[in-house]
């Protein structure tokens, strides 16, 4: 799926969080959002997956404008997204979490949650434990497959890595590269390891707009630290 965005203005009440965000991420490719806390990533994502208003431009999906559809509108037309702090249901067990998600789409079936626990095996054997009682790595890994299981066409993360020990961001890393291609991937990273190894782009975000921008190859250190937080 095509994302297109352009001229893309936000505001809480008076003050403005996005000034005239424009970009592309081609079907199947990956692109990488990096700036510092507060540059506007995690509002850019709400408005993308329309949990938030935008004040001004365009949102479309393969050239549909969906600016101002709502967000069960986008997830049917494929749009999966994945917020920072994971949104899980804690009393649901794992099985329950990953097959409400597949029911929404029309499929929730003992397949659909096996081929989740071939990404992520330890859903396989926390099965059914309570969301809640999962640890930080594994919420993401549920989180992940509540989103995969919609067989979405683009999937919008906000900082899959964070607070993820490295043999855990080493497996989502996996699966993002081996998924990419089949799906488009928007990707909210601090991580720069992380995003350059899964991007095939990257925009950068300073107070609300794009300050730099680039193919993977340019996703250097020297380049981009000044823009990073860490
Ligand atoms: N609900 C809100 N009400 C008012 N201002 C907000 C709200 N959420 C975010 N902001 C402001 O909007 C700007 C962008 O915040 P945003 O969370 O999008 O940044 P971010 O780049 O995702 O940072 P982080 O990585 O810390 O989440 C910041 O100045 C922030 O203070």
């Amino acid at each position: 799926m095509k994302l297109t965005v352009a001229g893309l203005d936000q505001h809480y009440g008076s003050a403005q969080a996005l000034r005239g965000i424009s970009f592309e991420v081609e079907p199947g490719q990956c692109l990488a959002v990096l700036g510092r806390n507060g540059a506007g990533k995690s509002t850019l994502l709400k408005c993308l997956a329309g949990v938030l208003p935008v004040t001004r431009g365009r949102i479309a999906l393969d050239g549909v404008d969906v600016t101002r559809a709502a967000n069960h509108r986008r997830s049917l037309a494929g749009v999966a997204y994945v917020p920072q702090g994971r949104e899980i249901f804690a009393e649901l067990t794992v099985r329950e979490n990953v097959l409400v998600a597949a029911r929404a789409h029309g499929q929730p079936t003992q397949a659909a949650f096996d081929e989740m626990v071939a990404l992520f095996p330890v859903l396989g054997e926390m099965a059914e434990r309570r969301g809640g009682a999962l640890s930080g790595g594994q919420q993401q890994q549920l989180a992940l497959a509540r989103a995969l299981v919609t067989k979405p066409k683009l999937l919008i993360l906000d900082e899959p890595t964070e607070g993820i020990q490295p043999s855990i961001v080493q497996l989502i890393e996996d699966v993002l590269k081996r998924l990419k291609g089949a799906l488009s991937i928007l990707l909210v990273e601090q991580y720069l390891d992380f995003a350059a190894a899964v991007a095939d782009g990257f925009v950068v975000l300073s107070r609300g707009q794009v300050v730099d921008e680039g193919p993977q190859s340019a996703m250097s250190r020297e380049r981009l630290s000044r823009f990073m937080s860490v």
